[in-house]
């Protein structure tokens, strides 16, 4: 797709992230790389367009209304595995705290192919400025039908439990932020001292423990930010619906999510027939 075709869905003036080599583009990256290297989290403001914002919220709500979607509900642990923790732990131990987390999640292949989160995903220059922006070495495009791209829809009540990713970096476009609650809490580089801990502390004492920072959420902004090695959750919504899109990139071509982990988030492994 042309430039000034996805100048419709991302702000590429503001955001040149075709012209990576220009000047405006270096300063770009070189602002990415700062926030990173500071705070483990960059946020772009306004970096899709209202129209793009619009068009994603519009389609979340047709599918709501449609009760499409899968409400993921689920008790994990902070480093989101399955393995047994060796015996022995204190009931206190990182590893062994159970959060809990829920939210209503439309897969890629529920979000159609006209979608801008699709053309924003498969867009090459897109891809090629997360992976200068994460100085990752080279990123692939997610192939997995289902997990590529999708939306999450929380409603008051919902949450996301204190945890880490698995997978190294995460794409969060902001779309619509609670009108209250819902704050990304976030504790850059905590990796290695959560796990020396033997004592978890209680969830909403994290802050005196780690730093923990809570960006401002705007709607239509993107956030870059490294997930695998730093604790991060969205505090309970109180108030208003919380609607952002993930972006799935991987270092390895055609990777897919596992069985487990597709039942986890979409309730199902296969993609629904393309009639659907
Ligand atoms: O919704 C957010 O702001 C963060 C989402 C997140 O941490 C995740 O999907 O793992
Ligand atoms: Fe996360």
């Amino acid at each position: 797709m042309k430039s000034y075709l996805m100048s419709a869905w991302i702000d590429l003036a503001r955001y040149p992230i075709d012209r990576l080599a220009s000047a405006a583009g270096r300063a770009l990256l070189r602002r990415c790389h700062d926030a990173l290297d500071t705070h483990g989290i960059v946020a772009l403001p306004g970096f899709v367009t209202a129209a793009a914002t619009t068009h994603m919220l519009a389609q979340s709500e047709r599918l709501q209304k449609a009760s499409r979607g899968f409400h993921s509900s689920e008790k994990h642990n902070i480093f989101l595995t399955d393995e047994a923790p060796p015996p022995g732990l204190g009931p206190s131990h990182p590893q062994l705290q159970q959060m809990s987390s829920s939210k209503l999640i439309f897969a890629a292949d529920e979000l159609s192919e006209a979608t801008p989160l699709h053309e924003i995903h498969a867009w090459p220059p897109m891809l090629h400025f997360v992976q200068a922006a994460l100085r990752q070495e080279q990123i692939y495009p997610s192939a997995c039908p289902l997990g590529r791209f999708y939306i999450n829809v929380f409603s008051p009540g919902d949450q996301l439990g204190w945890h880490f990713d698995n997978s190294e970096f995460s794409i969060n476009l902001m779309l619509q932020p609670a009108v209250e609650g819902g704050a990304f809490e976030y504790a850059p580089r905590t990796r290695e001292a959560i796990e020396a801990m033997d004592t978890f502390p209680p969830a909403d004492s994290v802050g005196e423990h780690v730093t923990v920072l809570s960006p401002p959420l705007v709607s239509s902004s993107l956030y870059l930010f490294y997930g695998r090695n730093s604790l991060h959750r969205v505090s309970r919504i109180e108030e208003g619906k919380r609607v952002n899109a993930i972006l799935s990139y991987n270092s390895r071509p055609n990777e897919r999510l596992h069985e487990y982990t597709l039942r986890k988030f979409f309730g199902r492994c296969e993609a629904l027939p393309s009639d659907a």
